[in-house]
């Protein structure tokens, strides 16, 4: 939590004098994950220090907000990309085409007008992106374009803390044991309409580790949400109810951190440690929501 202050040193773009102990470039955010910036002009390429501050500061928060921005896709690509490979998608949209690496996401028809059920309605689920792929989605970053007057937050869960807080007996329950994550479970689960034969062709039900290792802090977190189907090796009842009793644990509000959107803001969390959900508290039929999004690629979850 600490490292980054005692390590980083003030991006040149932000220095205004020299200093003994410059500011630290991100400040925690005060809930339980994230830390904010507004010094920060992404419009432009970042020095190598720069970068590699703000590498540092997301593998220490897991969750960074950066105020102030308005990039256009090109340089969000561009920002993006400090953190790996930009994934692809398979979602198609209704006239057959694939999203762009940079696409937006919104509450918005065809002819641009606010609707009450969005198209992606199974973002208000608790999920991590893409958990029903070989290799989940990493990073995913969203900038807001058009935002509610009030509310179309979206929420975060520590999905570390939630880990370490589990009794001793369910952490010895659950470590080592796999869940199966499937994209038409989650379809079912959520109410979606269901994949086609091509999606469950591209991506058909995998197995990943319930108790997940991050990479690069060696810590344990619990790898769950709504494409969480069973547990592989017990009764599908059992499984799912060990699935639910986990999610509940979770997502209880003292793991949660609320994002309330201003204009400018560019978001980017760890889904490697997180779970997050879209929150429909704002009225979805008048007002318009549109956010950016791009997702950084990830590796097997091990
Ligand atoms: O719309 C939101 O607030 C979150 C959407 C989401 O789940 C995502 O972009 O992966
Ligand atoms: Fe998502």
């Amino acid at each position: 939590m600490t490292s980054l202050h005692a390590q980083a040193a003030a991006p040149a773009a932000a220095s205004t004098g020299a200093s003994a102990h410059p500011v630290p470039l991100f400040r925690p955010l005060d809930g339980i994950i994230g830390a904010e910036t507004d010094r920060l002009d992404l419009s432009q390429p970042l020095d190598d220090a720069t970068a590699d501050a703000v590498r540092t500061a997301f593998r220490d928060h897991h969750l960074l907000v950066i105020r102030n921005q308005s990039l256009d896709k090109e340089r969000m690509y561009r920002f993006a990309e400090l953190f790996g490979p930009i994934e692809g998608h398979m979602i198609r949209l209704a006239d057959g085409s694939k999203w762009d690496a940079v696409h937006t996401i919104t509450n918005l028809d065809a002819a641009g007008n606010p609707v009450a059920k969005p198209f992606i309605s199974s973002n208000y689920f608790w999920h991590t992106d893409k958990s029903f792929l070989r290799e989940p989605s990493l990073l995913t970053m969203l900038q807001a374009v058009e935002l509610p007057p009030n509310g179309g937050d979206t929420q975060f869960a520590d999905m570390t803390a939630a880990y370490d807080a589990l009794p001793e007996a369910m952490r010895r329950r659950i470590d080592g044991l796999n869940s199966v994550q499937s994209l038409e479970f989650m379809r079912r689960y959520t109410g979606s309409a269901p994949p086609t034969e091509d999606d469950i062709a591209a991506a058909p039900p995998i197995a990943h580790p319930l108790v997940r290792t991050h990479p690069e802090t060696g810590r344990k977190s619990l790898y769950i949400g709504m494409y969480s189907s069973h547990i592989e090796g017990l009764p599908e009842e059992e499984g799912r109810a060990l699935l639910e009793e986990l999610l509940e644990h979770a997502t209880q509000d003292r793991f949660v951190y609320t994002h309330r959107w201003q204009h400018g803001d560019l978001v980017f969390w760890d889904n490697r440690c997180l779970l997050h959900r879209a929150t429909a508290n704002y009225e979805m039929g008048k007002h318009r929501r549109v956010l950016m999004r791009v997702v950084v690629k990830g590796t097997v979850p091990v």
